[in-house]
């Protein structure tokens, strides 16, 4: 809900809000300007009587003099028909030069004000105030919230660029946009007279004796006061002997005798015209100009929000998957959440969206981390979700635990896991959602079940359960789509440890060659490989099967090379037909971006620690290392005679020192052992480079994984830290198998 309330406005008004805060950036060095250009007004120095007296010597008639808030004097007069207007030095009172405000600035003010285009572009201006008051307090929220609260609003954020920049523009920026959100709407309020501004409030109207005019300069009322208090002096009308003089303070309006000099009558400044006064400095600094340079940073953060915000958006509407005949969650009787990364539980969940439907249901399906806070009309919930990382919820579904912990809604629910066997965690986000939901008392429509490897036939058999508790019939047949690929051809293979049975092998891939005689446009424009960094993973699909498998790239997309490690595994359909592959043999695969593993952007040491195929995105990590950041390697392998990966690129690293310290280990020599022996023989070296911030990147398979983990805490745990709170902090990331 919190999301829909940011982005609707700000999509809808991202371009305005632009304009708005791009001019208001701009009109907010003019006070500074206007406060250096001006000579300082010195307090005490000269009086409003004294400073009229040298205007009046130089003019037949004055109409009035303003003191600007940025301190520059301005004296409007008349020369017989002639209006003009003269900068008056502050101290002296002599004339500076004609007073010319920039033509530029007056557009700007304007576009500003009502983007030209009159009442409906001030009206626009006003709502756009208002977007941005929504905007700020809505982002603000949900940067709390995926922070872990309102003390935690100064953590590191992580996520992808777009969505740290954004963040990070929100953090540095909000309060200054607050403020000039709010004081632009209160001051567009006022424009339209929805709330009184003030300035128009009558002035007493006394007139004056009619005596013979004394110079300005003798009246008593107007020698004392400085000029630092003055805002305006309007002089009496010539043809008027009754007319008065009329002071403008920051106090009030006296009227004044242009005979005697006495004061005459004084009337305060009604509380309107004060509290205006103060929001229209609040927003344009003027009379404050260090604020006025404040705001125009922050209102440079604009453009940044509008820019990453709509590129958010796009990007998760883009990931969103349509589902035909989704009816609104008040309309529902029956919920579908998804928990998914690489979408295919969508697919499962379109399915059983389009049988519920056509049984007479009326079904809303929505990604898990939106669990609402009621559903008027829903009778059951089923909530079918992937497994990711170690066990852990898949990107659609990080927030759903915590939801789940604030809501207080109870409704027959059905649990469904989409897994893989493989993993020792199978199914276990499903699980721990299965149980969460059991243990705040939602009634189970049917026992959780689980499907491997995206099985329809499994599919099919949970349906007929479902169908079973629903009362009626349920066929759930389940095509799975086949994912978007591209053809990649084998260009170079490196094979190693067949003699120590573990048969790994370096492939690397590009886009299909050129082929002789192919279209000018595409020798002009070839094809590129779509954007992916190391550590990202491709999908590959065996021949025959519509299920991908993943895998480590020690790649970047920008060395025009896909390049991965494969370890055969015995019965392995995707391993077993990539080793066989011959050069020049094609695969299909996708890339699926992997953010969360990537080393951050500190200065301080990298620790790599792998074994067996685990080294090809740390070796992608090691070639990338152009700014020889600190880098400490530990990998394990069998024999050096028979599957040292990588041994060549590695001395190369070590060379030009994008590696600072191989540390490999083999499990199948005398006195041999495995990665997390060597960590424990090295730990005063590692508790000297984990004491200077570094951060440890982890990948390989589970178990060596786990030996890694033990091995480190027992590093950590005299500094009073753990491998769980290095990851908390983001220093400590594994990709495990
Ligand atoms: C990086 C990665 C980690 C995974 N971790 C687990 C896991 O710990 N347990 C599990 O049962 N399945 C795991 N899986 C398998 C997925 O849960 C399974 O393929 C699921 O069907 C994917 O659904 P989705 O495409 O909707 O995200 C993992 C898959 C990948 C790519």
């Amino acid at each position: 809900m919190l999301r829909q309330i940011h982005s609707l406005p700000g999509l809808v008004a991202a371009l305005l809000v632009a304009v708005l805060a791009l001019t208001g950036a701009v009109l907010s060095v003019q006070p500074a300007l206007e406060r250096f250009a001006a000579s300082s007004v010195v307090t005490g120095t000269i009086s409003v009587a004294a400073l009229a007296e040298a205007a009046q010597a130089q003019h037949a008639e004055i109409d009035k003099i303003t003191k600007t808030a940025s301190g520059s004097v301005v004296v409007s007069y008349f020369d017989g028909d002639k209006a003009g207007a003269d900068l008056a030095d502050p101290a002296t009172g002599r004339v500076i030069g004609p007073h010319s405000p920039s033509a530029t600035i007056r557009f700007i003010t304007n576009l500003h004000r009502s983007l030209l285009l009159g009442t409906a572009g001030r009206i626009a201006a006003g709502l756009g105030a208002l977007a941005m008051v929504v905007l700020t307090i809505t982002g603000a929220m949900m940067l709390a919230a995926r922070l872990g609260g309102w003390t935690a609003l100064l953590q590191p954020i992580r996520g992808n660029a777009r969505q740290r920049w954004h963040a990070q523009a929100g953090r540095l920026a909000i309060v200054g946009l607050l403020l000039t959100a709010l004081t632009g709407c209160f001051l567009s309020l006022t424009s339209f007279e929805l709330i009184p501004d003030g300035l128009a409030e009558p002035v007493a109207t006394a007139s004056g004796g009619g005596g013979a005019r004394a110079s300005v300069g003798s009246l008593a009322a107007l020698q004392a006061v400085d000029l630092a208090d003055l805002r305006e002096l309007a002089f009496p009308y010539a043809a008027d002997p009754t007319d008065t003089y009329r002071l403008t303070t920051a106090a009030g309006v006296t009227q004044i005798d242009a005979a005697t000099g006495e004061a005459l009558s004084f009337q305060p400044h009604s509380t309107a015209r004060q509290l205006y006064e103060t929001i229209y400095m609040l927003h344009t600094g003027q009379g404050l100009w260090p604020l006025g340079l404040l705001l125009g940073l922050s209102a440079l953060a604009v453009p940044v929000f509008a820019i990453t915000g709509a590129m958010i958006w796009w990007q998760r509407r883009r990931s969103l998957p349509r589902i035909a005949d989704n009816r609104p969650a008040s309309a529902a009787d029956t919920i579908i959440l998804v928990g998914s990364e690489g979408n295919s539980t969508w697919g499962f969940a379109r399915t059983l969206h389009a049988a519920l439907t056509q049984a007479g249901h009326k079904v809303h399906a929505a990604p898990m981390n939106a669990l609402a806070r009621a559903y008027p009309k829903a009778a059951r919930m089923l909530i079918l979700t992937a497994t990711y990382g170690d066990g852990t919820a898949p990107a659609s579904a990080s927030g759903f635990l915590a939801r789940l912990d604030r809501s207080a809604l109870k409704l027959p629910v059905a649990v469904l896991g989409f897994g893989d066997r493989s993993f020792p965690q199978f199914c276990r986000f499903a699980e721990d959602v299965a149980a969460a939901l059991a243990m705040r008392g939602w009634p189970a429509l049917i026992e959780i079940d689980r499907i491997d490897r995206q099985s329809s036939q499994s599919f099919a058999l949970w349906g007929d359960r479902l169908g079973t508790a629903l009362g009626h019939g349920l066929t759930l047949a389940h095509v799975a789509e086949r994912p978007k690929t591209m053809a990649l051809e084998l260009v170079k293979r490196v094979d190693y440890g067949a003699e120590v049975q573990a048969p790994t092998a370096i492939l690397t891939f590009r886009l299909p060659g050129a082929a002789a005689g192919r279209a000018l446009w595409k020798r002009l424009f070839p094809a590129s490989l779509p954007p992916f960094e190391a550590g990202d993973l491709v999908g590959i699909l065996p021949p025959g099967s519509t299920v991908p498998r993943y895998y480590s790239l020690a790649s970047s997309a920008r060395e025009g090379i896909l390049e991965i490690c494969v370890r055969k595994q015995p019965g392995g359909l995707c391993s077993g037909f990539l080793n066989d592959l011959p050069l020049g043999g094609r695969i299909d695969g996708f890339i699926k971006a992997n953010p969360a593993f990537r080393p951050n952007a500190s200065a301080a040491p990298l620790i790599l620690i792998g074994a067996g195929a685990g080294i090809a995105p740390l070796m992608g990590f090691l070639r990338a290392n152009r700014s020889h950041r600190e880098a400490h390697l530990y990998w394990g392998g069998r024999s050096p005679a028979s599957d040292f990966l990588y041994r060549d690129d590695l001395a190369s690293c070590i060379a030009d020192g994008r590696l600072s310290a191989l540390n490999a280990v083999f499990s199948r020599v005398a006195e041999g052992g495995y990665v997390q022996d060597r960590l424990a023989k090295d730990a005063q070296q590692l508790a000297a480079l984990l004491r200077r911030g570094a951060q440890i990147m982890v990948c390989g398979g589970r178990d060596m994984a786990g030996g890694v983990s033990q091995a480190l805490d027992a590093i950590l745990a005299p500094m009073g830290l753990s491998t769980a709170t290095l990851k908390a902090s983001g220093l400590y990331l594994e990709d495990v198998y």
